[in-house]
């Protein structure tokens, strides 16, 4: 592949000028034009790796490679099982280069270590998952009433699919799409954020050395508007999955329609997290902080909207920004870090600027809304923010700010926590806290979220649907549903004792007369 990522305390090593770290039909190569992009820690701006800026004509070759070896059939004609055993393959890989892959996400992120070695075991697990999960659905056949008809559904890939990613979890939400279009025999070409392209790079690396066929999996880096742009447009791309902001992915939409492409779009969130006055104080607390805090808000689920039951809200709230308000910032390799940088200095404008207009639409500042000093300033931090007197309807309450702020609204009773946790475009995830699990039951009933934790705050399952009502998104990913999103039912109907219908024959009846 033509690169090597730093190793524990070491220095960058590229090993090759200029890199060839696009994956295109089965072989690195660089960019058409030989430009690199070079890739800095956000944490405090060291190197982690040059890479290759790709251009629209090698996503183009990218696609053509995907198409030409789906139409050939290499992957797609293997049978299911099999491709699950690849996948299982893939699994005990990436646990066996655990450490190599969360590092270089850390690097490229910012996040701390311990926070991209979960990610890895996630990542392992949705393979797993994917694994078992891809050759157990051979179809099923459907009783047509008719003893004469043979009637059944096959599951087959759904061609070659454009897989676009994000920065924040780069190889989590890749791979989310990457197990099931494997799993389900398709090829593709995937586009991860160009902010934070090395696992993605160290995955191709895996899926080569596992032999997956040429032209199955390729890679292409660079800007969404350059290399991201052919792929939903391309009328040889049968399907685009995409995982990103509300803007992208309104533009991803629009672009994929000139060919009606099936389209999949994992988009942002502002998640509701509601605390009702019977909650376990202690743990609401403590997951309402890591709701909001953890990778700095950085996180389409964060629990950005804190609704409180008015009978606790003053002394919730005065824990919360005292606690919020000692929140260790620091590099992703510092043991007392808790948590990190925002992943550019463009986003800490994005977060700054949304802050400074929350609060000129009324919103007091409790904590927070400064960026870090001192050592920090090699970064790009943002502290820990609580808002509240926040106006209805001000932008702080619509709009995703992506990172380390939370808003903070009150209510009584369960109609008003159902009726603020709904206003919102948005409809990714929320969270109901109370000890009444009844009540905990009801709400979570009525919210329009694609996720409601009870008691909890983030945890996701492979093997749980993932996605979004309203604007945050189309689709879903993980468990069986995210999987056959991967694929086309088919309806084979056999007629084993053909007959004549007679439908045409009045008017042959009428000239023979
Ligand atoms: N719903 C989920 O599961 C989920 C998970 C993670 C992140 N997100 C969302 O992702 C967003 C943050 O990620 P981001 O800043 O990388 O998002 P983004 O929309 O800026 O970029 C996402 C990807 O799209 C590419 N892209 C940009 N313009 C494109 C175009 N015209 N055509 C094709 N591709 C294009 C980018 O290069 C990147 O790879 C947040 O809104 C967050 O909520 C959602
Ligand atoms: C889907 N999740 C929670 C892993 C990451 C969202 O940004």
């Amino acid at each position: 592949m033509g690169i090597r990522f730093p190793p524990p305390g070491g220095d960058k090593v590229t090993t090759q000028n200029p890199p060839a770290t696009l994956f295109i039909d089965g072989a690195w190569v660089p960019a058409s034009d030989g430009k690199t992009r070079t890739i800095s820690c956000p944490a405090d701006g060291s190197f982690v790796a040059e890479v290759s800026e790709g251009t629209r004509e090698d996503a183009e070759r990218a696609i053509a490679a995907a198409r030409r070896a789906f139409d050939g059939g290499a992957w797609a004609s293997v049978p299911a099982p099999q491709r699950g055993d690849f996948l299982l393959r893939v699994a005990a890989e990436l646990r066996a280069r655990k450490d190599e892959f969360a590092r270089a996400e850390t690097m490229d992120t910012g996040k701390r270590l311990v926070e991209s070695e979960i990610d890895m075991d996630d990542i392992a697990d949705c393979f797993e998952y994917f694994g078992k999960l891809a050759g157990q659905n051979a179809g099923r056949i459907v009783d047509a009433d008719n003893p004469g008809v043979v009637s059944r559904i096959s599951y087959e890939p759904v061609g070659v699919c454009a897989l676009i990613s994000p920065w924040n979890y780069p190889l989590l939400q890749a791979a989310w799409k990457i197990a099931p279009a494997i799993g389900a025999g398709c090829s593709f070409v995937l586009k991860p954020s160009e902010l934070t392209p090395s696992t993605a790079i160290l995955m191709m690396d895996v899926l080569e050395r596992l032999g997956l066929p040429q032209g199955v999996a390729n890679l292409v880096l660079g800007p969404g508007a350059v290399v991201g742009a052919p792929l939903s447009e391309s009328p040889d791309v049968d399907m685009v999955s995409f995982t990103g902001g509300l803007e992208t992915g309104r533009i991803i939409a629009a672009s994929a329609a000139g060919t009606v492409k099936k389209v999949a779009l994992e988009l942002g969130g502002k998640n509701p997290n509601i605390i009702f006055a019977d909650a376990d104080f202690d743990a609401a607390l403590d997951n309402a902080l890591n709701g909001a805090f953890v990778h700095s808000g950085q996180v389409c689920s964060a629990g950005a909207r804190l609704l409180v039951e008015e009978p606790i809200a003053e002394r919730f709230v005065d824990e919360l920004v005292r606690r919020a308000g000692q929140i260790r910032l620091g590099g992703p390799f510092d043991p007392e870090s808790e948590t990190g940088p925002l992943i550019s200095a463009a986003h800490r404008d994005k977060v700054t600027a949304y802050v400074r207009k929350g609060v000129e639409e009324g919103a007091r500042v409790r904590c927070g809304g400064a960026w870090g000093e001192g050592d920090l300033e090699q970064g790009f931090y943002y502290t820990p923010t609580v808002l509240d007197r926040v106006t209805r309807g001000s932008s702080v309450l619509v709009d995703e700010a992506f990172g380390p702020v939370v808003t903070v609204e009150t209510f009584n009773g369960e109609d008003e926590a159902v009726e603020l946790g709904n206003d919102t475009h948005y409809g990714l995830a929320g969270a109901v806290w109370s000890q009444d699990a009844g009540k905990g039951q009801r709400v979570a009933a009525r919210l329009r979220h694609g996720t409601i934790w009870i008691n909890d705050f983030h945890p996701y399952l492979p093997q749980a649907e993932w996605g979004g009502y309203g604007q945050s998104g189309v689709g879903r990913e993980l468990g069986p549903t995210g999987f056959s999103e991967y694929q086309e039912a088919k309806h084979i109907y056999h007629n084993i004792d053909p007959a004549v219908t007679g439908w045409f024959d009045a008017r042959i009846e009428e000239e023979s007369a």
